[in-house]
């Protein structure tokens, strides 16, 4: 699949990825199971961030990651698992809190719900065709935005808007 070009971007500092990803974890405070979240699992590698801010909000120390090896337009492959979480600690998914940056076509998610059926998943983003596989998020896209992560980007020399062409 190719997934650019988006009509729209959508930039986000690495202050207003900690402002989302609290207000996410605010919000993860009320969807907790009475007895509270039995451990984190951030998707690598966009998940990180975010699970290392809502974890530290919501006081969980247990922290565990999945890696998700995605389809690319060259070998139309199936998402797959290469790295799974501690299952002793995951089972079933009950009680566990799943968090990745954002939701596209919800691909990446599917593979993940599959393999923990129970767990509350959540996302700092959200774009309409993966929405349905998210229990919570903070800001929704539309589908034609690419979002711009910290991570990936830089601060750089922009030309002033009254200056020569070169
Ligand atoms: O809903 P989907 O269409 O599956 O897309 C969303 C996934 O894509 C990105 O990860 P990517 O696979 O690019 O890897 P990364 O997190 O290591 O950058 C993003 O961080 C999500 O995990
Ligand atoms: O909009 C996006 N931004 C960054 N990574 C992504 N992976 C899928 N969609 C996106
Ligand atoms: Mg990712």
């Amino acid at each position: 699949m190719d997934r650019l070009p988006h009509e729209k971007g959508f930039h986000v500092s690495w202050d207003q990825l900690h402002r989302d990803a609290r207000a996410l974890a605010w919000r993860l405070q009320d969807a907790a199971p009475a007895s509270g979240w039995k451990a984190v699992v951030a998707i690598t590698r966009g998940g990180m961030a975010p699970a290392m801010i809502i974890s530290r909000e919501l006081d969980i120390r247990t922290v565990d990651t999945i890696s998700v090896k995605s389809y690319n337009h060259q070998e139309q492959s199936e998402p797959r698992i290469i790295k799974s979480p501690d299952a002793t600690v995951v089972g079933d998914g009950e009680g566990i809190l799943i968090i990745d940056d954002l939701v596209d076509t919800g691909k990446t998610l599917e593979v993940v719900r599959k393999a923990m059926p129970k767990a509350h998943v959540a996302t700092v983003y959200a774009k309409p065709q993966g929405r349905p596989m998210v229990d919570s998020f903070i800001t929704e896209v539309s589908q034609d935005t690419w979002i711009f992560f910290p991570w990936d980007m830089a601060l750089q020399y922009v030309k002033p808007f009254h200056g020569s062409d070169d």
